[in-house]
């Protein structure tokens, strides 16, 4: 494995409680992690909790100096009041349109408020994806796509894994198998 751009050494995270760990692993560019585990296991807990987004109880997260990050949370915000396109959303994301993979091409004329829920999700998901960084956090990516849309998903994370570490959470076992280069299960009840 390439050096790590993250390590995690028996990391206990949660909330006004502890939810998931002890966990310890390590990620380098070029992989993609795939997390699983029943609901309520703390498969967000743990991104948020790399994001800086919950609370570590134990141990420790090790970023590598100066890594860039980008995450997908499970729900996305939607800006359908504002009169903005698909390539609106990329340019706010920081990405250039003109670089879209092709799936992406027929949506960045469209509105917003006219895209269906798995259009935009795949908008939203190629905004973290297609980030100029270094880590992706991935929660649950595949969420209202439809198989033609999950294969659009499995190429553009083809597309950009080569330089970047992938943490990802999916219910979906078979797609999770398929763009995972491992697989780490969470245990219900808080520890793995
Ligand atoms: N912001 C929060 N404040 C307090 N508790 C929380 C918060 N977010 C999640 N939890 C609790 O932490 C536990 C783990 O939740 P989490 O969302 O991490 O699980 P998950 O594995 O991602 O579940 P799912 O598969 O249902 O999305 C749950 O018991 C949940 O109620």
């Amino acid at each position: 494995m390439s050096e790590a751009l993250l390590r995690l050494d028996g990391l206990v995270a949660g909330h006004r409680a502890p939810v998931v760990g002890p966990l310890s692993f390590a990620l380098g560019r070029g992989e993609v992690l795939g997390l699983w585990g029943g609901n309520g296991s703390g498969k967000s807990t743990l991104l948020n909790a790399i994001a800086r987004a919950a609370r570590v109880f134990a141990g420790t997260i090790r970023r590598a100096p100066g890594l860039r990050l980008s995450y997908q949370e499970q729900r996305p915000v939607r800006l359908d009041p504002m009169p903005m396109t698909g390539a609106d959303l990329l340019r706010a994301a920081g990405l250039d349109p003109r670089r879209a993979p092709a799936p992406l091409v027929a949506l960045l004329g469209q509105r917003l408020d006219r895209l269906s829920g798995g259009q935009y999700q795949l908008l939203c998901v190629w905004c973290a994806l297609g980030a100029e960084v270094d880590l992706v956090l991935l929660d649950e990516p595949t969420n209202n796509l439809d198989p033609g849309a999950e294969r659009s998903l499995r190429a553009l994370l083809e597309t950009a894994r080569a330089d970047r570490a992938v943490l990802l959470v999916s219910h979906e076992r078979a797609f999770l198998e398929a763009v995972s280069t491992r697989v780490l299960t969470l245990e219900a009840g808080g520890r793995s």
